[in-house]
C-alpha cells in the first residue's frame, strides 16, 4: 500500500491503524450474519410448532379434511339406549329386522347353517315415520356399532373425494364388524340422475359404493341399512341381489301406532288424566311419529305458558289444530257481521254432520280464526279409512255443502259469501273420483276415465252432467235437514257466538236443547 499525501515516518502508523479497523468491521459482520441466522433458525422452529397446533386444532383439522377429503372422520357410535322399544306403531318393519339383529349378534352361527342375509336393507317410507331410529334400534339390539352418513355428504363437486369417503367409512366399519353402517337419503348418493355440471363424479361415487358392497363376505358381519323416501328414484344397479336387496317399508303409522307413539311421548311429560290419546290418534290421520312427537312438545309448551301444571286435552288439540291448519289469529278482529255468518255458516257444517247417519262424528266447532280460514269444524273417523262406502262418500259431499246452505237459507241469497270456496272443491272433487274412478255412477257404469281431456266430447258431457247431479242432490239434502232442524242450528250458531270453540260432548248439549254451563 502506497499512499502519496502521508509522510514517510508515518506509513507503518496508518498501515497498522487500517488492519486494526478491517479486523474489527469483520468481527462486527461476523456477529450479524450469526444474529440473523439465529432468528431465521427461531423463525422456522416457530413455523413448524405453528403447523403442528393448525393440525390440532379440532375446528381447522376439519376445515382442512373437508377441503382436501381423503381423510373424513368415521365415528361410530354405540347404540345401547336405542332399542326396539322406542320404535313404535312400526310392528312389521320390527319384525322383519329381527332377524338382522340375530344375525348381528352373532354372524358365524348364522352362517354356519348355511343362512345367506342380505348385505343391504332398504328402509322405505316418507319423513319422520322412525327410518333413523329403527335403524339405531338394530344396532342397540345387537349391541353393535353404528355408523351414520348422510348420502348427500358423498356428493361432491371434486373429484374422487366421494368415492374414498366411502372407502373410508367402509375400511373403518369392516376392521369394527360386526356392526351397522346406515346411510340415509340413500337416493342422494345413488339415485339415477344423469351426471351433470353439478354433480360431475355422481357415478363415480356409486360404483365405489357398489365395488365395498360386492367387496365383504356375507358372514363379516357388516349390515348396510339405506334409508330413502323415493325408492323409484335409486339406481338399478344398487338394488340387484347382493346389494341393497331387503325392502323394508316405514309408512305411516294408523290410528293404533299413532295411538301407541302419543301415548309413548305422553308419558315423558306431565299430563291429566282425562286426556285419551286414541282421540287425538283418530284427529291426527297422515301424521309421522315424528309430527306426532312435534305435537306432545307444543302441547306442552302451550301448557307451560298458559302456566299450567299438565297438558289436557285442551292443549293437545290446540297443537293439533296449529299443525294442521297454522297458528291462531287471535289478533284479528273480525266484525259482528264475519263472526255471526261464520257461526252460522260452521254451524250448518256440524248440524249435517251430526244429522247425517253415514257421516263422521263430530269433533268440534269453532270461529277461532286460523291459518286462512275465519273457523272450522273438525270430523273424526272411528277408525282409519280404508275403504269408503258411497253412501259415507254422499255424506261428506253433504257435512261439504251445509256451509253455503245455510248462508243462503239465513240471509238470503243476496248475502252468500266466497267463504265455501274450498267447501265446493272438496264435494266436486268427491263427485268426480265417484263418477269418473269408483264407477259410482248408473249413468257411466263400473268404468274409469283417466284422462278426461282425452274423451270424446259427449262423454266429457255425461260425466260433467253426473256431477252436477250428485251436487245438486247433495245441496238440496242439505238444505232439507237444515230446514228441518233451523231451531237447533239457531242454538248452535249463538252458543258459537258465545264460547268461540264447542268440543263434541258440549255440540250434543246444545242440539238436545239442554243449557251450556258457564266456562
Ligand atoms: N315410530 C316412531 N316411534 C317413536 N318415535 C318416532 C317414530 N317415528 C319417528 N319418531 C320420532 O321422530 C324422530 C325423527 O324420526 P327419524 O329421523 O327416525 O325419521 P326418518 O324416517 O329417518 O326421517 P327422514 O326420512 O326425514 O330421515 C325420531 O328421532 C323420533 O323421536
Amino acid at each position: 500500500m502506497k499512499t502519496k499525501n502521508i509522510p514517510e515516518a508515518h506509513q507503518d502508523a496508518f498501515k497498522t491503524g487500517f488492519a486494526e479497523g478491517f479486523l474489527k468491521a469483520q468481527a462486527l459482520t461476523q456477529k450479524t450474519n450469526d444474529s440473523l441466522r439465529r432468528t431465521r433458525l427461531i423463525l422456522f422452529v416457530l413455523l413448524l410448532f405453528g403447523i403442528y397446533g393448525l393440525l390440532k386444532n379440532p375446528f381447522l383439522s376439519v376445515r382442512f379434511r373437508t377441503t382436501t377429503g381423503l381423510d373424513s372422520a368415521v365415528d361410530p357410535v354405540q347404540m345401547k339406549n336405542v332399542t326396539f322399544e322406542h320404535v313404535k306403531g312400526v310392528e312389521e318393519a320390527k319384525q322383519e329386522l329381527q332377524e338382522v339383529v340375530e344375525f348381528l349378534k352373532n354372524p358365524q352361527k348364522f352362517t354356519v347353517l348355511g343362512g345367506k342375509l342380505p348385505k343391504g336393507i332398504l328402509l322405505v317410507g316418507p319423513p319422520g315415520t322412525g327410518k333413523t331410529l329403527l335403524a339405531r334400534a338394530v344396532a342397540g339390539e345387537a349391541d353393535v356399532p353404528f355408523y351414520y352418513a348422510s348420502g348427500s355428504e358423498f356428493d361432491e363437486m371434486f373429484v374422487g373425494v366421494g368415492a374414498s369417503r366411502i372407502r373410508n367409512l367402509f375400511r373403518e366399519a369392516k376392521a369394527n364388524a360386526p356392526c351397522v353402517i346406515f346411510i340415509d337419503e340413500l337416493d342422494s348418493v345413488g339415485g339415477k340422475r344423469i351426471e351433470s355440471p353439478m354433480h360431475p363424479y355422481s357415478r363415480q361415487t356409486i360404483n365405489q359404493l357398489l365395488a365395498e358392497m360386492d367387496g365383504f363376505k356375507p358372514n363379516e358381519g357388516v349390515i348396510i341399512i339405506g334409508a330413502t323416501n323415493f325408492p323409484e328414484a335409486l339406481d338399478n344397479a344398487l338394488i340387484r341381489p347382493g346389494r341393497f336387496d331387503m325392502q323394508v317399508t316405514v309408512p305411516r303409522p294408523d290410528v293404533r301406532g299413532r295411538t301407541e307413539i302419543l301415548k309413548w311421548y305422553l308419558n315423558k311429560i306431565k299430563f291429566d288424566q282425562s286426556v285419551d290419546p286414541e282421540i287425538i290418534a283418530r284427529g291426527t290421520v297422515g301424521f309421522s311419529g315424528a309430527e306426532l312427537e312435534n305435537l306432545v312438545n307444543q302441547a306442552a309448551l302451550k301448557a307451560a305458558v298458559d302456566g299450567k301444571e299438565m297438558v289436557t286435552m285442551k292443549e293437545l288439540e290446540f297443537s293439533k289444530d296449529k299443525i294442521l291448519m297454522g297458528p291462531e289469529r287471535r289478533s284479528v278482529e273480525i266484525d259482528n257481521k264475519n263472526k255471526t255468518i261464520t257461526a252460522y255458516h260452521e254451524s250448518g257444517h256440524a248440524i249435517i254432520a251430526y244429522y247425517t247417519k253415514d257421516a263422521m262424528p263430530i269433533n268440534k266447532a269453532t270461529i277461532m280464526p286460523r291459518g286462512p280460514t275465519l273457523g272450522h269444524v273438525s270430523l273424526l273417523p272411528e277408525n282409519d279409512r280404508w275403504n269408503e262406502t258411497r253412501s259415507q262418500l254422499l255424506a261428506q259431499m253433504d257435512v261439504s255443502m251445509g256451509g253455503r246452505v245455510a248462508e243462503e237459507l239465513i240471509f238470503g241469497t243476496d248475502h252468500i259469501t266466497t267463504g265455501a270456496s274450498s267447501d265446493f272443491d272438496n264435494a266436486t272433487k268427491i263427485a268426480k273420483w265417484m263418477v269418473t274412478k269408483f264407477g259410482m255412477s248408473e249413468k257411466l257404469g263400473v268404468m274409469t276415465y283417466s284422462d278426461t281431456g282425452k274423451l270424446s266430447p259427449e262423454t266429457q258431457s255425461a260425466i260433467e252432467q253426473e256431477i252436477r247431479i250428485l251436487l245438486k242432490d247433495s245441496y238440496e239434502r242439505a238444505k232439507h235437514i237444515l230446514k228441518t232442524h233451523a231451531k237447533e242450528h239457531k242454538n248452535l250458531a249463538e252458543a258459537l257466538l258465545t264460547y268461540e270453540t264447542l268440543d263434541a260432548k258440549e255440540i250434543q248439549i246444545v242440539l238436545e236443547g239442554k243449557k251450556l254451563e258457564l266456562r
